[in-house]
């Protein structure tokens, strides 16, 4: 795209009613990803007017023009040796390059804007989160303030889903400290009644206590929990092996100061399904996290073959980085 047809980010806000503008900067998606997920959270729990934006859309030169009641986030992954994505490099350029634009306008020309910032890297890469340190370095020194901390994500720890959920908590509080953002009822949340069955136990067969994070694994969770802050169980279910009534059950550490006769939940819809043929044979890959869906594959199958339907064959391959991080 030509200089000339780049937009100007404080009129594209405008014209779009945005309070909050988020660019991704993304080789293979996942900062993408992320920047859509932090959108909908920023619209679902604040009634934020969030926009994903590509920054090679956009002429950074002009940033200083960004209204103070505005923010901007960047979700910016690192590639190359310690260099910007594709579609960063001129925010890079105009934000961090050797001569920015930006400078020309004064010592501080970017004082009035409010920044949040997520990177993605890879511990093992010499340059880890080169880009977001960078542009985070460059826009204080423009005289932009930083809401929350800077957030570093390692997919070369195999803990960037922790470490962008964790940063979100942190942003987003961090933001209601320097906006007036109300908090809004998220949807999707069902008040499921609450049966104690004392005499069920963590080591019952029909309990099922759900995958646990990296952070649930190492305690670092903590109440109270309540819709905003959720107590995390990435689970899934085979509608063929369980019944309706205890298809969810709660895990062993579910806080119990959250519990009162009903339950909040809030259910992830997901279209990942089992072919709809059963006897279709089935290769399934799922390191990490990514093993529940699998997990309730497996169970589905089991339970038709127990009623004596035919099932294909299935396989699956399940990877993590360490050992010592093998939870299942
Ligand atoms: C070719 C390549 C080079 C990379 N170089 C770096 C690097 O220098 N520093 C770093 O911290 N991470 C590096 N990474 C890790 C990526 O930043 C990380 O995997 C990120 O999650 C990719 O996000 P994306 O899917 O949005 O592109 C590199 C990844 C690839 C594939």
């Amino acid at each position: 795209m030509s200089e000339s047809s780049l937009m100007d980010i404080s009129s594209e806000m405008e014209r779009l009613d945005a309070d909050c503008i988020i660019f991704y900067g993304s080789e293979t998606g996942t900062a993408e990803s992320y920047a859509t997920r932090l959108a909908a959270d920023g619209r679902g729990r604040f009634s934020l007017g969030t926009v994903v934006a590509n920054p090679a859309d956009y002429n950074f030169d002009r940033l200083d023009k960004v209204a103070s009641d505005k923010s901007v986030v960047f979700v910016l992954a690192t590639t190359g040796d310690g260099e910007p994505t594709e579609n960063a490099t001129n925010l890079f350029d105009s934000v961090a390059g050797e001569a920015p634009a930006l400078l020309g306008l004064g010592s501080s020309p970017l004082q009035s804007l409010q920044f949040m910032i997520f990177g993605l890297g890879d511990s093992t890469h010499d340059h880890y989160n080169a880009m977001a340190r960078r542009i985070n370095h460059a826009l204080v020194r423009l005289g932009a303030t930083r809401i929350g901390e800077l957030g570093e994500g390692d997919d070369g720890e195999g803990t960037l889903q922790e470490d962008f959920l964790a940063w979100k908590e942190k942003a987003w509080a961090a933001l209601e400290h320097v906006r007036v953002v109300r908090r809004t009822n998220p949807k999707h949340v069902y008040a499921l009644d609450v049966v104690e069955q004392p005499c069920l136990s963590k080591d019952s067969s029909t309990v099922y206590a759900g995958e646990h994070d990296e952070q649930q694994l190492k305690g670092s969770t903590s109440g109270p929990f309540d819709s905003q802050n959720p107590f995390i169980a990435p689970t899934s279910t085979s509608p063929a092996a369980t019944s309706p009534t205890t298809r969810a059950t709660t895990p062993p550490e579910w806080p119990r100061n959250s519990l009162q006769g009903k339950v909040p939940v809030h259910i992830r819809t997901s279209s990942f399904r089992l072919p709809a043929d059963p006897l279709c044979p089935v290769i399934m890959v799922g390191p990490g996290t990514g093993v529940a869906p699998f997990r309730a594959f497996i169970r589905e199958r089991m339970a038709l073959r127990l009623r004596g339907a035919q099932v294909g064959p299935m396989m699956l391959f399940f990877g993590c980085r360490r050992l010592r991080r093998r939870a299942w």
